[in-house]
């Protein structure tokens, strides 16, 4: 009864904006939904007796494969979803998505649904005005041209690693490319922003010739995926009682997997103040800088009282959480993503082979210079490309906050009610048909470039914006990503290494021709993994066997 009627008085607000809405009888925040909402719905289907709506609007970040077609099937590039809960905006239209995105104050970034980020409580993600100023300014100074320098060089070492891993270690076809990509980005990460060192190591290597640095990166690892895995849990249930007699294993899993991230994460710190305590202060990496930040508001503090103390410990626990989910996944997704686009689509390895080719005469990356990275548009063409039809985040979520607030789309005024959670949907966006054609779900990498002259040199070749008027893979304004040239440079110098000397095909099944199995690649790459996530990867990467060959 309680449920009807906050549904029918959020229904009332609904018609009063004037704008379509569909509806949904439970609240997307809903503890319970969460936690299990996404496997009632796969039951459902599985007997078929779920309603398209159901199917459609029900699970946790259902946007991620919608994408435009809710909007189209409506005739609306802006609607509602009405729940018990209140108002959910789904925003697919450009300009008034960046009309919420400019408007800063009047959409602030909705902290309700971005808290299942507080596993070790606030940092950058999580706040907002002056205290996310503080953690931006603290964590951002790393992010320089000089750490992409070294991101290209780690990237060029273990795009190098991973291929030799794949091609002379491994048995093909090769089907761990999700968990391998996840295996390359954390190593980057972790030499760019912690000055760790890993080697690209797979699960097939053997132990005994594992190095002892691997074996705390495969812990840092393992807890960080297993946290990810179990993160709406975690929200719900709290850390403290995750290991409660009474909790599934998975839980206790999660428990301690929380402690041994931090435990990772403190190490590191030791470190760092074990070689400052040599007097040595050269190390520029993000834990360099926030281990020197700490130690100066601690000795400012004692003089000038506990205010002084500008950033904590568990904040920096935190903020070294968030980057790691916020640079490493959605990396190492986006790389999976790529490999299986590629491997579908031949020409388009062709393509960017002539380029690497071109710009890069030397077979040994090793050698291959920074400099290169900007020359190589057709590298970056396919990222975009990969990106808008696949996106790790697929929307950007807003709220109105206490204020109703007016939106202008398509010429009309409309008033959307206070405390409305507002979605500006990269998934849609990057898939209407206004924007992007008829078909807009064909792989298209060729549509990011064009020739400003009649010769059909590689140096004529103009790369489009990575973010123009309907396209934003890194969003736009204050919150944008500060990792977006860091996941340039990384993603380019492994296609670089990849694909100047090699060629993918995907393995067909038995009784399947060639290019049905790359058309079956395609498909299943575009079904996203959303349901409990914060992050959409490929629902099912292991069904695509990988084949590498020499060129
Ligand atoms: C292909 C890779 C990447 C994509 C597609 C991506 C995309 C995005 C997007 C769309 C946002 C805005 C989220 C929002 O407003 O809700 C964001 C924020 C963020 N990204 Fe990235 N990102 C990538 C890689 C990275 C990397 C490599 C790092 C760091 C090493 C990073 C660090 C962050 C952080 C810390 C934020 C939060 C910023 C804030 O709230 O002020 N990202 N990213």
């Amino acid at each position: 009864f309680w449920t009807a009627q906050s549904l029918s008085r959020n229904r009332a607000k609904a018609k009063a904006t004037g704008l379509p809405y569909l509806e949904r009888w439970v609240s997307p925040m809903n503890p319970l939904w969460l936690l299990c909402g996404s496997s009632l719905v796969r039951l459902f289907e599985r007997f078929g007796i779920a309603s398209d709506n159901f199917s459609r609007i029900y699970s946790f970040g259902w946007e991620a494969n919608a994408r435009a077609q809710i909007h189209e099937n409506n005739s609306s590039d802006v609607l509602l979803v009405v729940s018990p809960g209140g108002l959910q905006l789904v925003v697919a239209d450009a300009r008034v998505a960046y009309d919420i995105l400019q408007r800063r104050t009047d959409f602030r970034r909705n902290m309700e649904e971005m808290a299942i980020m507080n596993v070790y409580g606030k940092n950058l993600v999580t706040t907002d005005d002056q205290e996310w100023r503080r953690h931006r300014k603290m964590t951002g100074v790393t992010f320089t041209e000089k750490n992409n320098e070294l991101v290209w060089k780690q990237s060029l070492i273990q795009g190098k690693g991973m291929l030799k891993y794949w091609t002379e270690r491994c048995q093909m076809p090769i089907r761990s490319v999700q968990q391998d990509s996840k295996i390359l980005t954390l190593n980057v990460l972790a030499a760019a922003l912690f000055n760790k060192l890993y080697s690209f190591e797979g699960p097939v290597d053997a132990k005994e010739t594992r190095h002892k640095a691997d074996e705390s990166a495969d812990l840092y690892r393992a807890s960080l995926s297993t946290i990810l895995r179990c993160i709406i849990e975690i929200f719900i249930v709290g850390e403290k009682r995750l290991q409660a007699w009474w909790t599934p294993k998975s839980w206790k899993a999660a428990g301690e997997a929380i402690i041994n991230f931090r435990s990772y994460v403190v190490g590191l710190m030791e470190e760092e103040r074990a070689y400052m305590k040599q007097g040595q202060t050269d190390h520029q990496h993000l834990v360099a800088r926030l281990v020197r930040a700490l130690d100066a508001a601690e000795k400012a503090s004692e003089t000038e009282g506990a205010d002084a103390v500008n950033m904590t410990h568990e904040e920096i626990v935190s903020n070294l959480f968030v980057y790691a989910v916020a640079g490493n996944d959605t990396t190492a997704i986006t790389l999976t993503n790529l490999i299986i686009h590629m491997a579908s689509n031949q020409e388009s390895q062709d393509w960017i082979s002539e380029e690497l080719n071109h710009y890069l005469p030397s077979s040994d990356p090793e050698s291959w210079s920074y400099d290169t990275f900007k020359k190589l548009k057709r590298c970056n063409a396919v990222i975009m490309e990969t990106l808008r039809l696949c996106h790790p985040l697929s929307q950007l979520v807003k709220t109105t906050g206490p204020t109703p607030q007016p939106l202008t789309i398509n010429t009309k005024t409309y008033i959307i009610p206070p405390e409305t959670s507002v979605h500006c949907t990269l998934a849609a966006m990057h898939s209407l048909r206004k924007y992007w054609g008829p078909n807009p779900l064909a792989w298209n990498p060729k549509q990011h470039i064009t020739t400003t002259t009649t010769t059909t040199t590689f140096e004529a070749e103009v790369l489009a914006s990575d973010t123009s008027d309907h396209f934003m893979p890194w969003a736009w304004g204050q919150r944008a990503c500060p990792g977006k040239r860091f996941s340039q440079v990384e993603l380019v110098a492994v296609l670089a290494t990849l694909f100047r000397d090699w060629r993918v095909d995907v393995e067909p099944e038995e009784g399947e021709g060639v290019e049905e199995a790359r058309r079956r690649a395609w498909v299943g790459s575009l079904v996203v993994d959303h349901q409990g996530k914060m992050l959409h990867e490929m629902l099912d990467s292991q069904q695509v066997g990988l084949v590498w060959v020499r060129r």
